[in-house]
């Protein structure tokens, strides 16, 4: 790994297209779960500028509350590098911005591109994901990425009308194996039959993996808990000092 100089804070990105501003990088997911020590905005937002000064061309983040300090903090600093956001809400099932109503709260609290689960499950609003999509887009201008578990729901997704699929799912619908690092299978396969920006997302542990993802064709890497999730992290190391 070589060291890099850190990345100067104000205006990392001038692109008015969020995705293409994206394209070849690194997107850090900084997100703490209920419960947690880290778990509040400040914290969370430290953390995103601490990612923006090492690097990465996109954050998401978890969460109104989370979304608005991060997003806030960007415009102050002057920052342009975009936020997807997300609102997870539950734990199972379909629970990544499962409903219209999140995924515009999601959009106003500042993201400019919406994560939402990008699965075939019917969704807890009853709304179909292109019915969602249309609804997003007649009330924001937000992007939409789609969290996918599968090649199944990328293709439906794509005719759903979202603006990018991700592999954020795999492992975690039960439609694939939930693969030691990030499922690179199902990254190739929507490469090949996607013709959408594919993120790939999903246990992206090292820097060789994530190098590995892009040059696979995704047209970015996200890394959340190799990165910022330290409980995890301490974890690994503890674990293989009792192993
Ligand atoms: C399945 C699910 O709920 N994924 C969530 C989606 O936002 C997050 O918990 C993950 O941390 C994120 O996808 C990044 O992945 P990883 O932390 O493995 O680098």
């Amino acid at each position: 790994m070589t060291d890099r100089p850190p990345t100067s804070l104000a205006g990392t990105d001038p692109s008015p297209d969020p995705l293409v501003a994206l394209r070849g990088g690194l997107v850090v997911s900084c997100q703490a779960y209920p419960g947690e020590a880290m778990r509040d905005p400040r914290t969370m937002t430290q953390v995103a500028l601490a990612a923006v000064e090492g690097g990465a061309v996109g954050i998401r983040v978890q969460g109104i509350e989370d979304i608005e300090h991060v997003t806030r903090a960007f415009a102050e600093a002057g920052i342009t590098v975009p936020v997807t956001g997300l609102w997870k809400d539950g734990a199972d099932g379909v629970f990544i911005t499962p409903t219209l109503r999140h995924a515009v709260a999601v959009a106003r609290a500042g993201a400019t591109i919406v994560a939402i689960d990008g699965t075939r499950r019917p969704r807890p609003d009853g709304l179909s994901l292109a019915a969602t999509v249309a609804g997003l887009r007649e009330h924001t201008s937000a992007l939409v990425m789609a969290d996918c578990g599968s090649l199944d729901d990328a293709l439906a997704a794509r005719d759903a009308g979202v603006d990018a699929v991700g592999t954020t799912l795999s492992g975690y619908t039960g439609e694939r194996p939930r693969t030691q690092g990030p499922d690179l299978e199902l990254l190739a396969q929507l490469v090949e039959r996607i013709d959408l920006p594919v993120i790939a997302e999903g246990r992206v542990h090292s820097p060789a993996q994530a190098r590995t993802a892009l040059d696979a064709g995704a047209w970015a890497v996200v890394v959340g808990t190799a990165i910022t999730h330290p409980t995890t992290i301490t974890g690994w190391f503890v674990d293989a000092l009792s192993a």
